[in-house]
């Protein structure tokens, strides 16, 4: 299968200043990162606060090029300043915060601009903004003021704007973290049927575990290293280790966990509830 994002040996330093803004040293925010992500593939990034994700995040559509190592993105070196725009393009990128990626003041003209930017054609434009709307179900609200929505719609507008570029990529750098339980729920949903219809390869960066159950692969960071790969149930399998973390690991998880510890044959990793009850119901 065709790889869409590799990371070679990545490493990102921020430059430490003093009070006065004198370079004083680096921090090194990413320390060789090795990742894969195949075409199609739904990847999730999972980490605590400050452990390098939207660092990881940003150099996937060149915000950042790497101090060492090489990125690649749909076969494209970001570190060359003459593919920025393929890189860009290849890549879309939703932010944590809706408000700061919602430039229109009319929900279809906010669509709209990306394509726009690109250069498509006036009948081009209103296509993809009608299929983008569509695509994340707020079709509804083309001629809504943004301002209006909710924090979850406001994040679904911006990722169809993301999607009208038609990017071979999207990734989003905590989409959830400012919404409400609703507005999460909404915005995890939309993520889900882009994957599914629009075969489109999703990048989910999050500190919430809960969200990466659906994910082909799921890695960890902590203090800009990938400290474990897998699968959703082989990272959840090991919970003692996501502590370790500082993960919130689900409540189901743990319970799960703590009854196989004393000695009940309920399977490692489970992710859901339905999953454990079904467990429990086996046992004789
Ligand atoms: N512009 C910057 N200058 C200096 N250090 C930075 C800068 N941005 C981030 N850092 C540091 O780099 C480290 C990784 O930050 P990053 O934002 O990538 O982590 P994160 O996992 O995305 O965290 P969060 O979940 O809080 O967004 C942190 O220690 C942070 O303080």
């Amino acid at each position: 299968m065709k790889k869409m994002v590799q990371t070679d040996d990545l490493i990102f330093e921020y430059a430490k200043r003093d009070e006065e803004g004198n370079v004083i040293g680096n921090y090194r925010a990413i320390d060789q990162v090795n990742l894969e992500v195949e075409e199609g593939q739904f990847i999730a990034v999972l980490g605590h606060n400050g452990s390098g994700k939207s660092t990881l995040a940003k150099h996937l559509n060149a915000i950042l090029v790497p101090t060492e190592g090489t990125v690649w993105v749909d076969g494209t070196n970001t570190s060359d300043p003459n593919e920025l725009w393929n890189v860009r393009q290849s890549a879309g990128m939703v932010f944590q915060n809706p408000d700061n990626q919602i430039i229109g003041t009319v929900v279809e003209e906010d669509v709209g601009f990306g394509p726009e930017n690109l250069g498509v054609p006036t009948d081009e434009i209103w296509k993809r903004v009608e299929d983008s709307l569509k695509a994340v179900g707020m079709i509804s609200y083309r001629h809504h003021s943004p301002n209006k929505l909710s924090g979850g719609q406001k994040q679904r507008v911006a990722i169809a704007g993301v999607i009208a570029m038609k990017p071979r990529c999207i990734v989003l750098d905590e989409p959830t973290a400012m919404l409400d339980p609703n507005g999460r729920k909404e915005v995890l949903r939309t993520v889900e049927e882009l994957r599914k219809k629009e075969k489109v390869t999703v990048i989910l960066i999050t500190h919430y575990m809960e969200e990466v159950i659906d994910a082909d692969k799921v890695f960890v960071m902590d203090h800009g290293h990938v400290v474990m790969e897998g699968t959703p149930r082989e990272i959840f399998s090991q919970v003692d280790t996501l502590k370790k973390y500082r993960l919130d690991v689900p409540q189901v998880t743990i319970l799960a966990d703590e009854l196989k510890k004393r000695g009940l044959d309920i399977p490692a990793g489970i992710l859901r509830k339905e999953e454990l009850v079904e467990a429990i119901c086996r046992l004789k």
